[in-house]
Protein backbone atom coordinates (compact mmCIF):
# COMPACT_ATOMS: atom_id res chain seq x y z
CA UNK A 1 0.00 0.00 0.00
CA UNK A 2 2.87 2.18 0.56
CA UNK A 3 3.99 1.53 -2.75
CA UNK A 4 1.06 2.56 -4.35
CA UNK A 5 0.59 6.03 -2.07
CA UNK A 6 3.72 6.87 -3.39
CA UNK A 7 3.18 5.97 -6.49
CA UNK A 8 -0.03 8.50 -6.22
CA UNK A 9 2.41 11.29 -5.16
CA UNK A 10 4.23 10.98 -8.55
CA UNK A 11 1.20 12.00 -10.30
CA UNK A 12 1.10 15.37 -8.29
CA UNK A 13 2.81 17.06 -11.19
CA UNK A 14 -0.26 15.88 -13.70
CA UNK A 15 -2.98 16.51 -11.26
CA UNK A 16 -4.43 19.26 -14.00
CA UNK A 17 -5.04 16.77 -16.69
CA UNK A 18 -6.05 13.81 -13.76
CA UNK A 19 -8.98 16.31 -12.59
CA UNK A 20 -10.00 17.09 -16.29
CA UNK A 21 -9.84 12.81 -16.63
CA UNK A 22 -11.77 12.05 -13.53
CA UNK A 23 -14.04 15.24 -14.23
CA UNK A 24 -14.49 13.75 -18.33
CA UNK A 25 -14.87 10.45 -16.93
CA UNK A 26 -17.60 11.32 -14.42
CA UNK A 27 -20.02 13.07 -17.08
CA UNK A 28 -19.43 10.20 -19.15
CA UNK A 29 -20.97 7.96 -16.37
CA UNK A 30 -23.53 10.79 -15.76
CA UNK A 31 -24.64 11.42 -19.22
CA UNK A 32 -25.25 7.17 -19.95
CA UNK A 33 -26.68 7.54 -16.66
CA UNK A 34 -29.18 10.51 -17.88
CA UNK A 35 -29.41 8.77 -21.31
CA UNK A 36 -31.19 6.03 -20.26
CA UNK A 37 -32.97 6.95 -17.16
CA UNK A 38 -34.58 9.81 -19.75
CA UNK A 39 -35.31 7.53 -22.53
CA UNK A 40 -37.08 5.16 -20.04
CA UNK A 41 -39.24 7.67 -18.79
CA UNK A 42 -39.58 9.25 -22.15
CA UNK A 43 -40.90 6.21 -23.66
CA UNK A 44 -43.14 5.54 -20.56
CA UNK A 45 -44.54 8.98 -20.92
CA UNK A 46 -45.44 8.79 -24.26
CA UNK A 47 -46.74 5.25 -24.09
CA UNK A 48 -48.94 6.43 -20.75
CA UNK A 49 -49.75 9.64 -22.84
CA UNK A 50 -51.03 7.44 -25.87
CA UNK A 51 -53.49 5.52 -24.14
CA UNK A 52 -54.92 8.69 -21.89
CA UNK A 53 -56.13 10.38 -25.43
CA UNK A 54 -55.88 12.99 -27.16
CA UNK A 55 -56.10 15.95 -25.05
CA UNK A 56 -53.48 14.44 -23.08
CA UNK A 57 -51.36 14.22 -26.33
CA UNK A 58 -52.17 17.55 -27.04
CA UNK A 59 -50.72 18.91 -24.16
CA UNK A 60 -47.48 16.79 -23.25
CA UNK A 61 -44.07 17.91 -24.15
CA UNK A 62 -42.73 15.83 -26.14
CA UNK A 63 -39.84 18.26 -27.21
CA UNK A 64 -38.11 19.46 -24.19
CA UNK A 65 -37.43 15.41 -23.31
CA UNK A 66 -36.57 14.93 -26.93
CA UNK A 67 -34.03 17.11 -27.22
CA UNK A 68 -33.28 15.84 -23.13
CA UNK A 69 -32.25 12.39 -25.24
CA UNK A 70 -30.35 14.31 -27.97
CA UNK A 71 -28.37 16.40 -25.16
CA UNK A 72 -26.94 13.07 -23.22
CA UNK A 73 -26.40 11.10 -26.31
CA UNK A 74 -24.00 14.17 -27.39
CA UNK A 75 -22.64 14.95 -23.85
CA UNK A 76 -21.98 11.27 -23.47
CA UNK A 77 -20.06 10.64 -26.93
CA UNK A 78 -17.82 14.19 -27.16
CA UNK A 79 -16.88 13.24 -22.74
CA UNK A 80 -15.88 9.93 -23.87
CA UNK A 81 -13.59 10.96 -26.54
CA UNK A 82 -12.07 14.05 -24.77
CA UNK A 83 -11.62 11.55 -21.97
CA UNK A 84 -9.58 9.32 -23.55
CA UNK A 85 -7.29 11.87 -24.77
CA UNK A 86 -6.64 13.42 -21.67
CA UNK A 87 -6.24 10.23 -20.04
CA UNK A 88 -3.96 8.94 -22.15
CA UNK A 89 -1.85 12.49 -22.51
CA UNK A 90 -1.76 12.13 -18.35
CA UNK A 91 -0.44 8.82 -18.47
CA UNK A 92 2.03 9.37 -21.34
CA UNK A 93 3.05 12.08 -19.46
CA UNK A 94 3.70 9.88 -16.30
CA UNK A 95 5.49 7.20 -18.76
CA UNK A 96 8.05 9.38 -19.72
CA UNK A 97 8.52 11.09 -16.46
CA UNK A 98 8.85 7.88 -14.15
CA UNK A 99 10.84 5.97 -17.18
CA UNK A 100 13.75 8.55 -17.07
CA UNK A 101 13.47 9.13 -13.43
CA UNK A 102 14.26 5.54 -13.29
CA UNK A 103 16.99 5.60 -15.76
CA UNK A 104 18.77 8.63 -14.12
CA UNK A 105 18.32 6.65 -10.64
CA UNK A 106 19.66 3.76 -12.49
CA UNK A 107 22.82 5.29 -13.63
CA UNK A 108 24.70 6.06 -10.74
CA UNK A 109 24.30 2.70 -9.41
CA UNK A 110 26.01 1.33 -12.16
CA UNK A 111 28.55 -0.94 -12.56
CA UNK A 112 28.68 -1.38 -9.11
CA UNK A 113 25.22 -1.15 -7.64
CA UNK A 114 24.04 -3.25 -10.05
CA UNK A 115 26.34 -6.18 -10.26
CA UNK A 116 23.96 -8.50 -8.45
CA UNK A 117 21.07 -7.85 -10.99
CA UNK A 118 20.07 -10.06 -14.09
CA UNK A 119 20.03 -7.72 -17.52
CA UNK A 120 16.92 -9.22 -18.38
CA UNK A 121 15.37 -8.53 -14.87
CA UNK A 122 16.34 -5.05 -15.11
CA UNK A 123 15.33 -4.69 -18.87
CA UNK A 124 11.99 -5.79 -17.04
CA UNK A 125 11.71 -2.93 -14.74
CA UNK A 126 12.61 -0.08 -16.87
CA UNK A 127 10.19 -1.46 -19.69
CA UNK A 128 6.97 -3.58 -18.29
CA UNK A 129 7.07 -2.79 -15.07
CA UNK A 130 6.80 0.92 -15.73
CA UNK A 131 4.60 0.40 -18.68
CA UNK A 132 1.92 -1.27 -16.08
CA UNK A 133 2.61 1.74 -13.77
CA UNK A 134 1.42 3.94 -16.36
CA UNK A 135 -1.54 2.67 -16.12
CA UNK A 136 -2.05 3.31 -12.70
CA UNK A 137 -4.33 5.68 -13.40
CA UNK A 138 -6.39 5.12 -16.49
CA UNK A 139 -6.88 1.55 -14.51
CA UNK A 140 -7.25 1.95 -11.25
CA UNK A 141 -7.05 6.15 -9.84
CA UNK A 142 -9.62 7.18 -12.64
CA UNK A 143 -12.11 4.38 -12.04
CA UNK A 144 -11.81 4.46 -8.49
CA UNK A 145 -12.75 8.03 -8.88
CA UNK A 146 -15.33 7.95 -11.03
CA UNK A 147 -17.14 4.94 -9.03
CA UNK A 148 -17.16 6.57 -6.03
CA UNK A 149 -18.31 10.61 -6.88
CA UNK A 150 -20.75 8.75 -9.95
CA UNK A 151 -22.39 6.10 -7.46
CA UNK A 152 -22.85 8.91 -4.60
CA UNK A 153 -24.59 11.42 -7.34
CA UNK A 154 -26.77 8.20 -8.59
CA UNK A 155 -27.95 7.60 -5.54
CA UNK A 156 -28.95 10.69 -4.51
CA UNK A 157 -30.93 11.24 -7.34
CA UNK A 158 -33.02 7.97 -6.83
CA UNK A 159 -33.19 9.05 -3.30
CA UNK A 160 -35.18 11.70 -4.75
CA UNK A 161 -37.80 9.64 -6.10
CA UNK A 162 -37.92 7.27 -3.83
CA UNK A 163 -34.98 6.82 -0.52
CA UNK A 164 -35.27 3.16 -0.38
CA UNK A 165 -34.42 2.85 -4.19
CA UNK A 166 -31.45 5.22 -3.41
CA UNK A 167 -30.20 3.33 -0.79
CA UNK A 168 -30.67 -0.46 -2.33
CA UNK A 169 -28.98 0.90 -5.73
CA UNK A 170 -26.02 2.16 -3.93
CA UNK A 171 -26.17 -1.69 -1.62
CA UNK A 172 -25.95 -3.06 -5.54
CA UNK A 173 -23.38 -0.59 -6.52
CA UNK A 174 -21.13 -1.20 -3.50
CA UNK A 175 -21.44 -4.91 -4.05
CA UNK A 176 -20.95 -5.17 -7.46
CA UNK A 177 -18.24 -2.90 -7.50
CA UNK A 178 -16.10 -3.29 -4.32
CA UNK A 179 -17.44 -6.76 -2.48
CA UNK A 180 -17.41 -8.39 -5.70
CA UNK A 181 -13.53 -7.61 -7.10
CA UNK A 182 -12.29 -7.54 -3.38
CA UNK A 183 -13.09 -11.71 -3.39
CA UNK A 184 -12.06 -11.62 -6.55
CA UNK A 185 -8.96 -9.93 -5.37
CA UNK A 186 -8.52 -11.90 -2.95
CA UNK A 187 -8.38 -15.06 -5.12
CA UNK A 188 -6.39 -13.54 -7.58
CA UNK A 189 -3.89 -12.48 -4.91
CA UNK A 190 -1.30 -15.47 -5.44
CA UNK A 191 -1.58 -16.28 -9.35
CA UNK A 192 -1.04 -12.44 -10.17
CA UNK A 193 1.92 -12.04 -7.85
CA UNK A 194 3.22 -15.42 -8.85
CA UNK A 195 2.64 -14.42 -12.71
CA UNK A 196 4.69 -11.49 -12.44
CA UNK A 197 7.27 -13.45 -10.90
CA UNK A 198 7.53 -15.74 -13.43
CA UNK A 199 6.93 -13.06 -16.39
CA UNK A 200 10.56 -11.54 -15.10
CA UNK A 201 12.26 -14.77 -14.85
CA UNK A 202 11.15 -15.62 -18.44
CA UNK A 203 12.35 -12.34 -19.48
CA UNK A 204 15.52 -12.68 -18.20
CA UNK A 205 15.87 -16.22 -19.33
CA UNK A 206 15.42 -14.75 -22.92
CA UNK A 207 17.59 -12.37 -22.37
CA UNK A 208 20.46 -14.60 -21.47
CA UNK A 209 19.85 -16.96 -23.96
CA UNK A 210 19.45 -14.84 -26.84
CA UNK A 211 22.81 -12.99 -25.65
CA UNK A 212 24.73 -16.25 -24.51
CA UNK A 213 23.17 -18.06 -27.19
CA UNK A 214 27.00 -18.84 -28.79
CA UNK A 215 27.65 -20.53 -25.61
CA UNK A 216 24.20 -22.73 -25.24
CA UNK A 217 24.75 -24.01 -28.77
CA UNK A 218 28.51 -25.32 -28.07
CA UNK A 219 27.43 -26.66 -24.75
CA UNK A 220 24.73 -28.48 -26.22
CA UNK A 221 22.57 -26.57 -23.41
CA UNK A 222 20.08 -25.24 -25.58
CA UNK A 223 17.12 -27.90 -25.68
CA UNK A 224 17.82 -27.38 -21.48
CA UNK A 225 17.22 -23.50 -21.51
CA UNK A 226 14.43 -24.64 -23.85
CA UNK A 227 12.58 -26.40 -21.60
CA UNK A 228 13.05 -24.66 -18.93
CA UNK A 229 11.07 -21.26 -20.84
CA UNK A 230 8.79 -23.46 -22.10
CA UNK A 231 8.24 -24.81 -18.28
CA UNK A 232 7.92 -20.86 -17.05
CA UNK A 233 5.94 -20.11 -20.22
CA UNK A 234 3.49 -23.28 -19.43
CA UNK A 235 3.13 -21.80 -15.63
CA UNK A 236 2.49 -18.40 -16.38
CA UNK A 237 -0.32 -19.52 -18.82
CA UNK A 238 -1.73 -21.73 -16.26
CA UNK A 239 -1.56 -18.73 -13.70
CA UNK A 240 -3.21 -16.25 -16.33
CA UNK A 241 -5.93 -19.05 -16.82
CA UNK A 242 -6.65 -19.17 -13.21
CA UNK A 243 -6.68 -14.87 -13.56
CA UNK A 244 -9.03 -15.57 -16.72
CA UNK A 245 -11.77 -17.70 -14.77
CA UNK A 246 -11.26 -15.32 -11.65
CA UNK A 247 -12.33 -12.07 -13.69
CA UNK A 248 -14.90 -13.86 -15.70
CA UNK A 249 -16.69 -14.94 -12.61
CA UNK A 250 -15.98 -11.29 -11.40
CA UNK A 251 -18.08 -10.07 -14.57
CA UNK A 252 -20.96 -11.95 -14.33
CA UNK A 253 -21.45 -12.05 -10.86
CA UNK A 254 -21.04 -7.91 -11.80
CA UNK A 255 -24.15 -8.87 -14.22
CA UNK A 256 -26.43 -11.00 -11.87
CA UNK A 257 -26.15 -7.75 -9.00
CA UNK A 258 -27.14 -5.22 -11.66
CA UNK A 259 -30.15 -7.55 -12.89
CA UNK A 260 -31.37 -7.93 -8.70
CA UNK A 261 -30.73 -4.71 -8.25
CA UNK A 262 -33.01 -3.60 -11.27
CA UNK A 263 -35.38 -6.23 -9.94
CA UNK A 264 -35.79 -4.54 -6.88
CA UNK A 265 -35.79 -1.48 -8.05
CA UNK A 266 -38.93 -3.04 -10.01
CA UNK A 267 -40.18 -4.49 -6.95
CA UNK A 268 -39.96 -1.31 -4.73
CA UNK A 269 -40.95 1.35 -7.12
CA UNK A 270 -44.10 -0.99 -8.53
CA UNK A 271 -45.52 -1.55 -4.85
CA UNK A 272 -45.70 2.74 -4.73
CA UNK A 273 -46.48 3.12 -7.97
CA UNK A 274 -49.97 0.86 -7.32
CA UNK A 275 -49.89 3.02 -3.99
CA UNK A 276 -50.13 5.93 -6.14
CA UNK A 277 -47.12 7.65 -4.57
CA UNK A 278 -44.87 7.70 -7.86
CA UNK A 279 -46.05 8.24 -11.53
CA UNK A 280 -45.57 5.13 -14.04
CA UNK A 281 -42.93 6.69 -16.21
CA UNK A 282 -40.77 7.34 -13.31
CA UNK A 283 -40.97 3.54 -13.10
CA UNK A 284 -39.21 3.11 -15.62
CA UNK A 285 -36.17 5.95 -15.09
CA UNK A 286 -35.51 3.99 -11.79
CA UNK A 287 -35.36 0.37 -13.53
CA UNK A 288 -33.56 1.44 -16.96
CA UNK A 289 -31.05 3.90 -14.79
CA UNK A 290 -30.19 1.45 -12.37
CA UNK A 291 -29.08 -0.85 -14.77
CA UNK A 292 -26.78 2.44 -16.07
CA UNK A 293 -25.44 3.06 -12.87
CA UNK A 294 -23.52 -0.19 -13.26
CA UNK A 295 -21.71 1.25 -15.70
CA UNK A 296 -20.14 3.34 -13.28
CA UNK A 297 -18.95 0.24 -11.24
CA UNK A 298 -17.92 -2.07 -14.21
CA UNK A 299 -14.46 -1.22 -14.57
CA UNK A 300 -13.85 -1.87 -10.69
CA UNK A 301 -13.47 -5.52 -10.92
CA UNK A 302 -10.17 -4.93 -13.71
CA UNK A 303 -8.76 -2.45 -11.27
CA UNK A 304 -8.78 -4.08 -8.12
CA UNK A 305 -7.12 -6.74 -10.19
CA UNK A 306 -4.73 -4.70 -11.71
CA UNK A 307 -3.99 -3.13 -8.42
CA UNK A 308 -2.29 -6.78 -7.48
CA UNK A 309 0.34 -6.77 -10.25
CA UNK A 310 1.17 -3.18 -10.44
CA UNK A 311 2.03 -3.08 -6.32
CA UNK A 312 4.58 -5.86 -7.72
CA UNK A 313 5.58 -3.54 -9.94
CA UNK A 314 5.85 -0.52 -7.63
CA UNK A 315 7.96 -2.33 -5.37
CA UNK A 316 10.25 -3.64 -7.79
CA UNK A 317 10.74 -0.29 -9.80
CA UNK A 318 10.99 1.64 -6.27
CA UNK A 319 13.44 -0.84 -4.86
CA UNK A 320 15.63 0.10 -7.54
CA UNK A 321 15.57 3.47 -7.04
CA UNK A 322 15.63 3.53 -3.35
CA UNK A 323 18.95 1.32 -3.80
CA UNK A 324 22.05 3.56 -2.05
CA UNK A 325 24.46 4.48 -4.86
CA UNK A 326 27.84 3.33 -4.11
CA UNK A 327 29.54 6.48 -4.83
CA UNK A 328 27.82 9.85 -3.64
CA UNK A 329 28.59 12.78 -5.42
CA UNK A 330 29.42 16.23 -3.85
CA UNK A 331 27.06 19.26 -5.31
CA UNK A 332 29.86 20.36 -7.58
CA UNK A 333 33.78 20.02 -8.48
CA UNK A 334 36.60 22.21 -7.76
CA UNK A 335 39.07 23.80 -10.50
CA UNK A 336 40.53 20.87 -12.76
CA UNK A 337 44.26 20.87 -11.14
CA UNK A 338 47.28 22.44 -13.18
CA UNK A 339 48.80 18.63 -13.14
CA UNK A 340 47.32 15.86 -12.38
CA UNK A 341 49.38 13.90 -10.32
CA UNK A 342 47.46 10.18 -8.54
CA UNK A 343 48.43 9.86 -5.07
CA UNK A 344 46.66 6.97 -2.81
CA UNK A 345 47.40 6.63 1.03
CA UNK A 346 46.57 3.67 3.15
CA UNK A 347 43.63 3.26 0.74
CA UNK A 348 41.17 0.68 1.88
CA UNK A 349 37.96 -0.71 0.40
CA UNK A 350 35.84 -2.96 1.66
CA UNK A 351 32.55 -3.97 -0.74
CA UNK A 352 28.94 -3.66 0.95
CA UNK A 353 28.41 -7.21 2.27
CA UNK A 354 31.82 -8.62 2.13
CA UNK A 355 33.89 -9.40 5.16
CA UNK A 356 37.11 -8.54 3.84
CA UNK A 357 39.34 -5.94 2.28
CA UNK A 358 39.45 -5.85 -1.86
CA UNK A 359 42.12 -2.78 -1.20
CA UNK A 360 43.54 -3.46 2.38
CA UNK A 361 46.59 0.14 3.25
CA UNK A 362 47.18 0.86 -0.83
CA UNK A 363 49.53 3.65 -0.87
CA UNK A 364 50.76 4.67 -4.27
CA UNK A 365 52.03 7.83 -6.06
CA UNK A 366 52.13 8.18 -10.09
CA UNK A 367 53.30 11.21 -11.57
CA UNK A 368 51.71 12.96 -14.87
CA UNK A 369 52.96 11.09 -17.96
CA UNK A 370 54.52 7.75 -15.93
CA UNK A 371 53.60 4.68 -17.27
CA UNK A 372 52.99 2.14 -14.82
CA UNK A 373 51.86 -1.14 -14.95
CA UNK A 374 49.85 -3.42 -12.59
CA UNK A 375 50.71 -6.78 -11.54
CA UNK A 376 48.89 -8.99 -9.07
CA UNK A 377 47.35 -12.44 -8.99
CA UNK A 378 43.59 -12.63 -9.32
CA UNK A 379 41.69 -11.04 -6.56
CA UNK A 380 44.58 -8.94 -5.42
CA UNK A 381 43.05 -5.74 -5.83
CA UNK A 382 43.79 -4.43 -9.66
CA UNK A 383 40.51 -3.96 -10.51
CA UNK A 384 39.43 -2.47 -6.89
CA UNK A 385 42.10 -0.16 -8.18
CA UNK A 386 39.91 1.24 -10.73
CA UNK A 387 36.94 1.03 -9.45
CA UNK A 388 38.54 3.40 -6.64
CA UNK A 389 40.14 5.58 -9.57
CA UNK A 390 37.14 6.05 -11.58
CA UNK A 391 34.64 6.43 -8.88
CA UNK A 392 32.62 3.66 -8.96
CA UNK A 393 33.76 2.20 -5.47
CA UNK A 394 33.71 4.64 -2.17
CA UNK A 395 36.85 3.44 -0.21
CA UNK A 396 36.57 3.42 3.98
CA UNK A 397 39.63 4.92 4.89
CA UNK A 398 42.54 6.61 3.42
CA UNK A 399 42.71 9.31 0.88
CA UNK A 400 43.07 9.70 -3.18
CA UNK A 401 44.12 12.80 -4.34
CA UNK A 402 44.67 13.94 -8.43
CA UNK A 403 46.33 16.82 -8.47
CA UNK A 404 46.34 17.26 -5.10
CA UNK A 405 42.60 17.89 -4.75
CA UNK A 406 41.22 15.27 -2.92
CA UNK A 407 38.99 12.25 -5.45
CA UNK A 408 35.87 13.03 -3.28
CA UNK A 409 35.34 15.99 -3.56
CA UNK A 410 35.08 15.82 -7.06
CA UNK A 411 32.05 14.31 -8.61
CA UNK A 412 32.17 11.14 -10.77
CA UNK A 413 31.58 12.38 -14.15
CA UNK A 414 34.05 15.17 -13.91
CA UNK A 415 36.48 11.93 -12.25
CA UNK A 416 35.69 9.98 -15.22
CA UNK A 417 36.20 12.79 -18.11
CA UNK A 418 39.96 12.94 -17.26
CA UNK A 419 40.11 9.14 -17.53
CA UNK A 420 39.85 6.60 -20.27
CA UNK A 421 39.33 3.44 -19.62
CA UNK A 422 39.93 0.30 -22.12
CA UNK A 423 39.07 -3.21 -20.43
CA UNK A 424 38.90 -6.39 -21.96
CA UNK A 425 35.25 -6.45 -21.63
CA UNK A 426 34.69 -3.12 -23.02
CA UNK A 427 31.04 -2.98 -24.77
CA UNK A 428 30.46 -3.04 -28.57
CA UNK A 429 27.36 -1.63 -29.36
CA UNK A 430 25.05 -3.41 -32.33
CA UNK A 431 25.48 -0.42 -34.74
CA UNK A 432 28.52 0.97 -37.37
CA UNK A 433 31.85 1.17 -36.84
CA UNK A 434 31.57 5.10 -36.97
CA UNK A 435 28.57 5.02 -34.01
CA UNK A 436 30.97 3.27 -32.11
CA UNK A 437 33.85 5.86 -32.42
CA UNK A 438 31.38 8.62 -31.74
CA UNK A 439 31.04 7.20 -28.07
CA UNK A 440 34.18 8.96 -27.41
CA UNK A 441 33.37 11.99 -29.44
CA UNK A 442 30.20 12.70 -31.09
CA UNK A 443 31.21 16.20 -32.69
CA UNK A 444 34.38 14.09 -34.56
CA UNK A 445 34.56 14.77 -38.15
CA UNK A 446 35.52 11.69 -40.82
CA UNK A 447 39.25 13.08 -40.73
CA UNK A 448 39.09 12.30 -36.70
CA UNK A 449 37.68 8.85 -37.18
CA UNK A 450 40.04 8.12 -39.57
CA UNK A 451 43.29 9.16 -37.58
CA UNK A 452 41.87 7.21 -34.49
CA UNK A 453 41.97 4.33 -36.97
CA UNK A 454 45.13 4.79 -37.90
CA UNK A 455 46.41 4.98 -34.66
CA UNK A 456 44.57 1.72 -33.52
CA UNK A 457 45.97 0.58 -36.39
CA UNK A 458 42.54 -0.40 -37.70
CA UNK A 459 42.22 1.61 -40.51
CA UNK A 460 43.25 -0.61 -43.41
CA UNK A 461 40.70 -2.95 -42.15
CA UNK A 462 38.05 -0.67 -42.11
CA UNK A 463 39.11 0.73 -45.44
CA UNK A 464 38.61 -3.06 -46.78
CA UNK A 465 35.52 -3.36 -45.68
CA UNK A 466 32.57 -2.15 -48.55
CA UNK A 467 31.04 0.27 -46.34
CA UNK A 468 33.73 1.56 -44.71
CA UNK A 469 32.86 3.21 -41.73
CA UNK A 470 29.17 2.06 -41.68
CA UNK A 471 30.30 -1.39 -41.28
CA UNK A 472 28.24 -2.71 -38.71
CA UNK A 473 29.69 -4.30 -35.86
CA UNK A 474 26.90 -6.54 -34.69
CA UNK A 475 25.55 -6.75 -31.17
CA UNK A 476 28.42 -6.95 -28.60
CA UNK A 477 31.02 -6.87 -31.73
CA UNK A 478 29.80 -10.35 -32.78
CA UNK A 479 30.35 -9.66 -36.80
CA UNK A 480 34.48 -8.55 -35.76
CA UNK A 481 36.80 -10.28 -34.81
CA UNK A 482 38.04 -9.90 -31.03
CA UNK A 483 41.51 -8.68 -31.95
CA UNK A 484 39.14 -5.75 -34.10
CA UNK A 485 36.67 -4.77 -31.16
CA UNK A 486 40.31 -4.65 -29.31
CA UNK A 487 41.51 -2.13 -31.63
CA UNK A 488 38.19 -0.61 -32.31
CA UNK A 489 38.39 0.18 -28.63
CA UNK A 490 41.67 1.64 -28.73
CA UNK A 491 40.43 3.73 -31.71
CA UNK A 492 37.74 4.74 -29.36
CA UNK A 493 40.13 5.67 -26.69
CA UNK A 494 42.59 7.36 -29.38
CA UNK A 495 39.62 9.97 -29.76
CA UNK A 496 39.34 10.50 -26.45
CA UNK A 497 41.83 13.13 -25.23
CA UNK A 498 42.37 12.51 -21.41
CA UNK A 499 45.12 13.05 -19.21
CA UNK A 500 45.17 9.23 -17.95
CA UNK A 501 44.38 5.99 -19.65
CA UNK A 502 43.84 2.73 -17.93
CA UNK A 503 44.78 -0.19 -19.69
CA UNK A 504 43.02 -3.38 -18.12
CA UNK A 505 44.48 -6.61 -19.59
CA UNK A 506 44.58 -4.72 -23.30
CA UNK A 507 46.28 -7.65 -24.87
CA UNK A 508 44.50 -10.68 -22.99
CA UNK A 509 43.68 -13.73 -25.58
CA UNK A 510 45.20 -11.96 -29.04
CA UNK A 511 47.42 -14.18 -30.64
CA UNK A 512 50.81 -12.77 -31.29
CA UNK A 513 50.44 -10.74 -34.86
CA UNK A 514 47.28 -8.90 -33.16
CA UNK A 515 48.94 -8.74 -29.63
CA UNK A 516 52.00 -6.47 -31.32
CA UNK A 517 49.20 -4.31 -33.44
CA UNK A 518 47.85 -3.71 -30.07
CA UNK A 519 50.77 -2.35 -28.33
CA UNK A 520 51.70 -0.38 -31.17
CA UNK A 521 48.67 1.62 -30.78
CA UNK A 522 48.52 1.42 -26.77
CA UNK A 523 52.18 3.10 -27.41
CA UNK A 524 50.65 5.70 -29.85
CA UNK A 525 47.89 6.12 -27.71
CA UNK A 526 49.62 6.63 -24.98
CA UNK A 527 51.97 9.62 -25.98
CA UNK A 528 51.68 12.38 -23.20
CA UNK A 529 49.48 10.68 -21.15
CA UNK A 530 49.45 8.87 -17.39
CA UNK A 531 49.12 4.87 -18.67
CA UNK A 532 48.14 2.26 -15.78
CA UNK A 533 48.44 -0.97 -17.93
CA UNK A 534 46.85 -3.92 -15.86
CA UNK A 535 47.98 -7.43 -17.03
CA UNK A 536 48.78 -10.32 -15.11
CA UNK A 537 51.63 -11.05 -17.93
CA UNK A 538 55.00 -9.51 -18.15
CA UNK A 539 54.83 -9.67 -22.35
CA UNK A 540 55.67 -6.55 -23.66
CA UNK A 541 57.25 -5.21 -19.65
CA UNK A 542 61.27 -3.33 -21.02
CA UNK A 543 63.86 -3.43 -18.19
CA UNK A 544 63.01 -0.04 -17.22
CA UNK A 545 59.43 0.43 -16.95
CA UNK A 546 57.70 0.86 -13.48
CA UNK A 547 56.12 -2.42 -12.23
CA UNK A 548 53.51 -2.36 -9.17
CA UNK A 549 52.87 -5.58 -7.83
CA UNK A 550 49.45 -5.66 -5.73
CA UNK A 551 48.71 -8.84 -3.28
CA UNK A 552 45.88 -9.02 -1.03
CA UNK A 553 44.88 -4.89 -1.78
CA UNK A 554 48.39 -3.31 -1.21
CA UNK A 555 51.68 -2.67 -3.10
CA UNK A 556 53.90 -5.76 -2.35
CA UNK A 557 56.72 -4.41 -4.54
CA UNK A 558 57.32 -1.20 -6.33
CA UNK A 559 59.83 0.01 -8.80
CA UNK A 560 61.69 -0.26 -12.49
CA UNK A 561 61.28 -4.50 -14.33
CA UNK A 562 64.82 -4.94 -14.28
CA UNK A 563 65.43 -4.04 -10.68
CA UNK A 564 62.63 -5.89 -9.38
CA UNK A 565 63.26 -9.17 -11.68
CA UNK A 566 66.53 -9.82 -9.12
CA UNK A 567 65.25 -8.98 -6.16
CA UNK A 568 63.97 -12.30 -5.11
CA UNK A 569 60.26 -11.24 -4.80
CA UNK A 570 57.06 -12.09 -6.48
CA UNK A 571 58.32 -10.28 -10.30
CA UNK A 572 61.03 -12.64 -10.29
CA UNK A 573 58.86 -15.79 -9.30
CA UNK A 574 57.11 -14.66 -12.10
CA UNK A 575 59.71 -13.71 -14.16
CA UNK A 576 61.37 -17.47 -14.05
CA UNK A 577 57.95 -19.01 -15.02
CA UNK A 578 57.95 -16.70 -18.03
CA UNK A 579 61.08 -17.74 -19.88
CA UNK A 580 60.05 -21.57 -18.50
CA UNK A 581 57.35 -21.26 -20.59
CA UNK A 582 58.53 -18.77 -23.11
CA UNK A 583 61.31 -22.61 -23.32
CA UNK A 584 58.69 -24.59 -23.80
N1 LIG B 1 31.65 -6.13 -6.96
C1 LIG B 1 32.22 -6.82 -5.98
N2 LIG B 1 31.51 -7.17 -4.89
C2 LIG B 1 32.08 -7.85 -3.89
N3 LIG B 1 33.37 -8.24 -3.87
C3 LIG B 1 34.13 -7.94 -4.92
C4 LIG B 1 33.61 -7.21 -6.03
N4 LIG B 1 34.60 -7.04 -6.92
C5 LIG B 1 35.70 -7.65 -6.39
N5 LIG B 1 35.42 -8.18 -5.21
C6 LIG B 1 36.36 -8.86 -4.31
O1 LIG B 1 37.42 -7.98 -4.07
C7 LIG B 1 38.67 -8.65 -4.12
C8 LIG B 1 39.59 -7.98 -5.14
O2 LIG B 1 39.00 -8.17 -6.42
P1 LIG B 1 39.52 -7.45 -7.74
O3 LIG B 1 38.46 -7.62 -8.78
O4 LIG B 1 39.93 -6.08 -7.43
O5 LIG B 1 40.80 -8.36 -8.09
P2 LIG B 1 41.68 -8.39 -9.39
O6 LIG B 1 43.06 -8.25 -8.94
O7 LIG B 1 41.18 -7.36 -10.37
O8 LIG B 1 41.40 -9.83 -9.93
P3 LIG B 1 41.37 -10.34 -11.46
O9 LIG B 1 42.77 -10.28 -11.96
O10 LIG B 1 40.88 -11.75 -11.33
O11 LIG B 1 40.42 -9.46 -12.21
C9 LIG B 1 38.37 -10.10 -4.46
O12 LIG B 1 38.40 -10.82 -3.25
C10 LIG B 1 36.97 -10.06 -5.02
O13 LIG B 1 36.27 -11.24 -4.70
Amino acid sequence: MRDLIRLLRLYAPYRRWIAGGIALGLVTVLANFGLLALSGWFLASAGVVGLAGIAAQNSFNFFTPAAGVRFFATVRVVARYAGRLVDHEATFRLLAGLRTDLYARLEPLAPLGLAADRGGDLLGRLVADVDRLGDFFLRVVAPFSIAAIGSVLMALVFAAFVPLGGVVLLAGLVAAGVALPVISLRLGRRPSGEAVGLQSAMRADLVDSVQGMAELLTYNAAPAMQARVEGASAALAARQGRLATIAGIGTGGNLLIANVTMAAMLVIGGRLVVAGRLAGPDLALLVLGALAAFEAVAPLAGAFQALGGMRDSARRVFEIMDRPVPVRDPACSPARPATLGLVLAGVRLRYPGQAGWALDGLDLAIAPGERVTVLGRSGAGKTSLVNVLLRFAAYQAGSVTLGGVALRDIRGDDVRSLFTLVSQQTQMFAGSVRDNLLIADPAADDAALWHALEIAQLADFVRAQPDGLETLVGEAGVRISGGEARRLTLARAALRDTPILILDEPTEGLDPLTEAAVRAAIAAIGIGRMVITITHRLAGIAEDDRVVVLAAGRVAEDGRFGALKRAGGAVTRLAALHDRLARL
